[in-house]
């Protein structure tokens, strides 16, 4: 098999990967979000995606390169919070509403000159949420490094009423997408 490299300095993301009984090792691009206004958050987060795995293919042709970007859509795009403030504004402008969240995958295997990219897409509908518990919330500093300034995985599933879809494409990697991907470069998951 070929040597396979997770573009990513997720913790997330190397849980969800190291689920599987695969050999990989952890690589972090230097890329860093920038949104278009003007693009989808599905076109956002498969050009980044695809950017993170191109940055390290560049250096290690002969592997099989996978990049991932998480977005979180709610009226426009929310990427991670630069600070508290922008975090609070972020959860109070989810309150009581459904948002979606993309993750787009990307995989390049620079010696074949292969480019695969695609996306997946879960809905997520959070409770009414006060100023009070959204305080609350940020005090557990989870909101930090996350897009849209919570995490499923963790205290935040508390914000959250329901969600349709997809897991752990809302905590970065999204499984199920990945198997697909990755068969078509004959690596099985399982
Ligand atoms: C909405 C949500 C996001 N997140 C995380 C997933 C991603 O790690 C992060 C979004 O940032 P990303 O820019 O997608 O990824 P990253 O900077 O953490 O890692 P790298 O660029 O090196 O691959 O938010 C959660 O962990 N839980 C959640 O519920």
């Amino acid at each position: 098999m070929k040597r396979l490299i997770l573009a990513s300095a997720s913790p997330r993301r190397v849980e969800i990967m190291s689920r599987f009984n695969l050999d990989f090792d952890v690589v972090p691009s230097g890329i860093s979000e920038s949104f278009e206004n003007s693009e989808s958050p599905m076109a956002s987060a498969m050009a980044i995606a695809l950017e993170k795995a191109l940055d390290i293919a560049e250096r290690e042709a002969d592997s099989l390169v996978i990049g991932a970007d998480t977005v979180v859509y709610c009226d426009g795009m929310l990427g991670k919070p630069s600070d508290r403030e922008e975090a609070f504004k972020m959860l109070q402008l989810l309150s009581g509403r459904e948002h979606i969240v993309v993750t787009g995958v990307a995989m390049v295997w620079g010696e074949k000159g292969q480019k695969l990219v695609d996306y997946d897409v879960t809905k997520v509908k959070f409770k009414e949420l006060s100023k009070e518990k959204i305080d609350k919330y940020l005090d557990s500093g989870e909101y930090l490094d996350k897009a849209g300034s919570y995490a499923v995985q963790g205290i935040g599933e508390i914000l959250v009423d329901w969600i349709s879809g997809s897991h752990s494409n809302v905590v970065g990697l999204p499984v199920a997408l990945l198997e697909k991907m990755l068969r078509c470069f004959e690596v099985e998951l399982l």
